[in-house]
């Protein structure tokens, strides 16, 4: 089963044109992946065949693809290690501008380029914002390698933590998904994260982990689509 998407498209797509206010002629961008970063990239699009001058880190196969047919030229984090800004969308957001993010599956790439960056800006529909993190299952990226003893150790850290429930391991089309790096998702469900800090800590410390999809102290803007605009929140 896929991870559980929420979300209107029209809130998407404010959110995803309010963030060309962020982009400058001359920038190093990240560019992020899922439905709202894709609005983002195709109308980033638009603005580079009108004379826009800038450059893509794409994180994901999808979002190059996308980026490429749109005519933004793409380079990578070899050739550019430090970006000006990313734009990505996100499954959760608090006040406090943590996130939960990979339900499209490409957390370990988005967090790669996010911590190239110098600035994050998340793009969101307004049912994404909460006040504590945990009701969307939070998606955590492993090796296939030892993947039994992967899990239980996430378990195990999750239970001293006071944290219990489904560790799915994400399907896509009746096969076990795969990455873009060629690894498996277990999908968390263990409801409200009291302590993100805490859990991304000991998520970090098990060796299969390869990533999880807690985004934290990286995001320093928001902007959230409503059904009559759209509003910005900065910390
Ligand atoms: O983290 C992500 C992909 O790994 C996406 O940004 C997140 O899942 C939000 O996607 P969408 O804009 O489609 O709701």
């Amino acid at each position: 089963m896929t991870a559980k998407v929420v979300g209107n498209d029209d809130e998407r797509l404010r959110a995803a044109e309010g963030a060309l206010d962020e982009v400058r002629d001359g920038m190093k961008l990240g560019l992020g992946s899922g439905r709202t970063a894709e609005h983002f990239v195709k109308a980033l699009g638009a603005r580079v065949r009108d004379g826009l001058s800038i450059v893509g880190v794409p994180t994901s196969e999808n979002t190059a693809r996308l980026a490429g047919s749109v005519g933004i030229p793409l380079t990578t984090l070899d050739e550019q290690p430090a970006l000006d800004l990313t734009v990505d969308g996100a499954d959760e957001i608090d006040r406090s501008f943590r996130l939960i993010k990979g339900g499209g599956g490409a957390l370990l790439r988005e967090k790669i380029v996010a911590a190239a960056s110098a600035k994050m800006v998340v793009i969101v529909d307004a049912g994404k914002l909460v006040d504590t993190l945990g009701a969307f299952p939070l998606p955590i990226e492993v090796l296939p390698f030892g993947l039994g003893a992967t899990r239980i150790a996430i378990e195990s850290a999750a239970t001293r933590l006071g944290l219990t429930g489904d560790l799915a391991l994400r399907q896509r089309d009746g096969r076990t998904f795969v990455t873009d790096g060629g690894h498996h998702i277990i999908d968390a469900s263990f409801g409200r994260i009291p302590d993100p800090e805490a859990l991304a800590t000991a998520l970090s410390a098990i060796p299969g982990v390869m990533e999880h999809g807690l985004f934290l102290n990286m995001a320093s803007v928001a902007i959230v689509g409503r059904d009559d605009g759209v509003e910005k929140l900065s910390r």
